[in-house]
Formats: structure tokens, C-alpha cells, sequence
């Protein structure tokens, strides 16, 4: 792994809240083990080990029941680990897969298969180098039959740029981490304005309400300055948000989240029972486990 990997946390807290029956963690990832899965050669970086196995582990110690496994640009487009976790997961995991423009139909209908729902655009520049957007329409256009939705991860300053692109995809379309505001910008600013906007205007359009740990300016022991933010997103939309931990937390430099403190953040973004279980439960098994 990269010199500077901050791995895992090994003993995370038990969380005081506790998830609603069937609860989902709708935004992880699995990394090898290198020597099994090898990381993809045009990776930017290279990361610990998190296997499966202790995937299932912090599922059943944080009280979630199923997880959505997606994939990350370490292993490039090459999905052989998200595919063993999800046929090893006795139908507990859905994954999210990044594929290439020559992917082939029996391709995509084994990761269908296997469980995949959906498929990743990543627009962050430290972690991808571009793909042209006629080759992401492409994607987009042999994902569409199948169901599938595209998830997309971006900066908020790239929105602007991004906005018509991503008002044209044909299917439902998961933001990552609220698209990454700055949370020292006001909640009602222009910034995270065209957020919501883009979310009120196209009912196709979900949100992931996760990473107070990526996004908080002020550090683990308050992920404040982010509560706003994704509170009102999860009560503005609450039938098109999703949560998950991020675990293993790829890329994190100042500090290693507890993923029980993570679980801790929920009811300060969702504060109702209601808005907990569609959080937690109803949504994401709306988009992936309606098959
Ligand atoms: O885990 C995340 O969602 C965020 C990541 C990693 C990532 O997206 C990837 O490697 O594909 C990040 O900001 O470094």
C-alpha cells in the first residue's frame, strides 16, 4: 500500500444508535487481497487490503444487514472482486461496477447476474484520468435495458461544467457524497444551491448523504458543520437518499473515521424514524433489490 494509507479503523466503537430491521450500507468497497485481485496497473493509488470478509464483519457489528459494494478506481474496470463478494454474500450484497465502452452484452448480463445494478462515472481528477463524454453516453445507452442506474462522483466546483452532461443521462443517476460541498460555504449559497437544484428539477436524481468524514472541516469528534448540509438533502428528498460508511475509507489523510461514531451521525441527518427507514431501508432496497 501507499506509504502515506491510513488503514481501517481496527475496533471501531458500537455505535448508540441502532439501524432499522434490514438496514442497507449503501456505499462501500472492497479492496483484494492484492494477491488474489490484483490492483488495476492505471490506478492512482494503492490501498490496504479490506476483503469481504471483513466487509460482513463491520455489516453485523454496526447492526446493517445487506451492503452495496462499488466499485473503486484502484481496480480499475476490472470487477473480479466486487464479483466474488457479491456471489459470496448469499444475496446480502448489491454492487455498483465500472465497466469500458467495449464491454460486451454476456459481460454485462454475468455482473447483472452476479448482482450489479448499476455502474460508476467518476469525475474526480486525482483519481481518474477523463473519459470522454461520448464514450460515457455510450455506457450509459448499453446500461439502460438492463435497469441499471449510474453512479456519479464529482467535486462541487465541477458541477457547473457537469450539469447539462448529467441532465442528459438516460437512467436514475446516484450523486456520491452530495457532490462533495464545501462546507464552509453557506447552505443557501450558489454552490450548493445548484445542488439542490439539480436534485428538484430532475426527479431522476438520488443523493448518497454519506462522508461527513471526507467533507467536515473541523474533524472526528464533530462532523457538525456537515449535519446541515445532508439534513437538508435527506429531508428535502427523503425518498431519494441513500447512506453508506465508505468503509474502508480509501484515501483519507487527516485521520481515520470510527465507523461507529459514522453510524452516530444518522439520526442527526435523518432525526424521525421515518425518514430513517426510508434512509436506511426502503430506498435502497428500491433500487437495489426490487430483482
Ligand atoms: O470511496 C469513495 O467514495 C471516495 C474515494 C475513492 C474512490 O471513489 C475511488 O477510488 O473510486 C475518494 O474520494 O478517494
Amino acid at each position: 500500500m501507499d506509504r502515506d494509507w491510513l488503514v481501517f479503523h481496527p475496533s471501531p466503537s458500537k455505535p448508540a444508535f441502532r439501524p432499522p430491521p434490514g438496514a442497507v450500507d449503501a456505499h462501500c468497497h472492497v479492496f483484494g487481497p492484492g494477491d488474489v485481485f490484483p490492483y488495476a496497473p492505471e490506478r492512482k493509488y494503492t490501498p490496504c487490503d479490506a476483503p469481504k470478509e471483513k466487509l460482513w464483519e463491520l455489516r453485523d457489528y454496526l447492526g446493517f444487514e445487506r451492503n452495496v459494494i462499488v466499485q473503486a478506481t484502484c481496480h480499475g474496470a476490472d470487477n473480479r472482486a466486487l464479483v466474488d463478494a457479491l456471489k459470496a454474500s448469499n444475496g446480502r450484497a448489491r454492487g455498483v461496477a465500472t465497466v469500458k465502452h467495449d464491454v460486451t452484452d454476456e459481460e454485462l448480463r454475468a455482473l447483472d447476474a452476479a448482482g450489479v445494478r448499476g455502474v460508476r462515472f467518476n469525475f474526480v481528477k486525482r483519481l481518474v484520468d477523463t473519459t470522454p463524454r461520448e464514450v460515457l453516453r455510450s455506457i450509459a445507452e448499453r446500461i439502460q435495458p438492463l435497469g441499471w442506474h449510474i453512479v456519479i462522483y464529482f467535486e462541487a466546483q465541477e458541477l457547473p461544467e457537469l450539469y447539462d452532461f448529467f441532465t442528459s443521462l438516460p437512467t436514475t443517476v446516484v450523486v456520491d457524497h452530495m457532490g462533495r460541498p464545501d462546507v464552509t460555504q453557506p447552505l443557501d449559497g450558489p454552490e450548493f444551491e445548484l445542488f439542490i437544484r439539480l436534485l428538484r428539477e430532475n426527479p431522476n436524481f438520488w443523493s448518497k448523504v454519506s462522508c461527513p468524514e471526507r467533507l467536515s472541516k473541523r474533524g472526528p469528534d464533530a462532523y457538525e458543520d456537515v449535519v446541515p448540509f445532508a439534513r437538508r438533502v435527506v429531508e428535502t428528498f427523503p425518498d431519494r437518499v441513500l447512506w453508506g460508511t465508505d468503509w474502508p475509507h480509501p484515501n483519507m489523510k487527516s485521520h481515520m473515521p470510527d465507523d461507529g461514531k459514522l453510524v452516530d451521525f444518522i439520526p442527526k441527518i435523518a432525526p424521525t424514524v421515518e425518514l430513517q427507514r426510508k434512509l436506511l431501508v426502503d430506498n435502497p432496497m428500491a433500487l437495489y433489490w426490487s430483482r
